[in-house]
């Protein structure tokens, strides 16, 4: 027995048994004991399947994903959405339930070619949607994006944007584009959002965020010139924070909080974080 999460292998759906997570547009189905369920068991509840999945192997034992039409009550569970699994309760259960979402999505967005319109097949032992009439393969979607926390000293480069809880600044990100390196984006992005120049990029680390599909690329920057000037429509408010006077972070578990965490260590001498992937 492997012990952990490998979503490596693609498991047969004729073959019963193992655990499944069901997920509907109203987040992942859960009771007591958490999201996952016996398979056989939640495939006797009145569930209006789409599709299924099999996902990966936890502990040793496969898990698949019944990915739902609707949601339905089943007795004993409630519906929550994958921030809820991210914002509390455990990390490696949030990464079966963040994979399995990526995995239902491209799934169901690839069901027909992109190119010649005809029903895609999923290739047997691989991530992959094929369509026999043109050869063309599709395989699951993932959008670099950078994130960056820019600094002066003691001060940090905070923003908001009006999608955000009340309140919650945070770092700065933004998607790459055809065409660009992730420094180029990073550049253009705080740019766009704030009018600052940058120097001295670093990268730091990097996370998976499965809303729904990006890979957060995550960097350190010094400050190089300009004043703040939030962009219309995308940054509610933009400011520098001293480090002694924040306001409140993100969640903490994501790679925007780690980038200010970690920057706040090493500024003030404290034990450095560690960036959950
Ligand atoms: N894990 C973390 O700590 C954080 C993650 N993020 C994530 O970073 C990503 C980018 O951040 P934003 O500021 O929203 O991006 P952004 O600054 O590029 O602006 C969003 C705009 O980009 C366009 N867009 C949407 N999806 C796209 C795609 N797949 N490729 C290219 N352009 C696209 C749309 O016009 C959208 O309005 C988002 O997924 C966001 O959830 C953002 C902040 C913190
Ligand atoms: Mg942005
Ligand atoms: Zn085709």
């Amino acid at each position: 027995m492997t012990p952990g999460w490998i979503t490596t292998t693609l498991l047969d759906n004729d073959t019963p048994g193992g655990w499944a997570v069901a997920r509907s547009r109203d987040g992942f189905l859960h009771d007591t004991n958490g999201p996952l369920f016996p398979r056989e068991w939640l495939k006797r509840q009145d569930l209006s399947v789409f599709a299924e999945h099999g996902i990966g192997h936890l502990d040793g034992e496969p898990v698949y994903l019944l990915e739902l039409n609707a949601s339905a009550q089943v007795p004993g569970c409630s519906w929550q959405g994958l921030r809820g699994f991210m914002l509390q309760g455990d990390h490696t259960l949030y990464k079966v339930l963040g994979y399995a979402a990526q995995i239902g999505t491209w799934a169901r967005e690839h069901r027909f070619c992109g190119s010649c319109g005809q029903a895609m097949v999923q290739v047997p032992r691989e991530r992959a949607m094929h369509c026999q009439a043109c050869d063309l393969r599709s395989y699951p979607r993932i959008s670099p994006s950078m994130i960056v926390l820019v600094t002066r000293g003691d001060e940090i480069l905070l923003a908001r944007s009006p999608r955000f809880v009340t309140g919650v600044y945070s770092t700065l990100a933004g998607f790459a584009e055809p065409g660009e390196s992730a420094e180029d984006c990073l550049i253009r992005e705080v740019r766009e959002e704030v009018q600052v120049e940058v120097k001295n990029i670093q990268y730091m680390g990097s996370q998976c965020w499965p809303f729904p599909h990006s890979m957060m690329l995550g960097f350190h920057a010094e400050y190089a010139g300009g004043d703040i000037v939030p962009q219309a429509d995308e940054i509610e408010d933009a400011q520098w924070f001293n480090i002694h006077d924040l306001p409140p972070l993100p969640a903490s578990r994501s790679i925007a909080r780690y980038l200010i965490d970690l920057y706040l260590a090493r500024r003030l001498g404290h034990a450095e974080p560690v960036l959950p992937g």
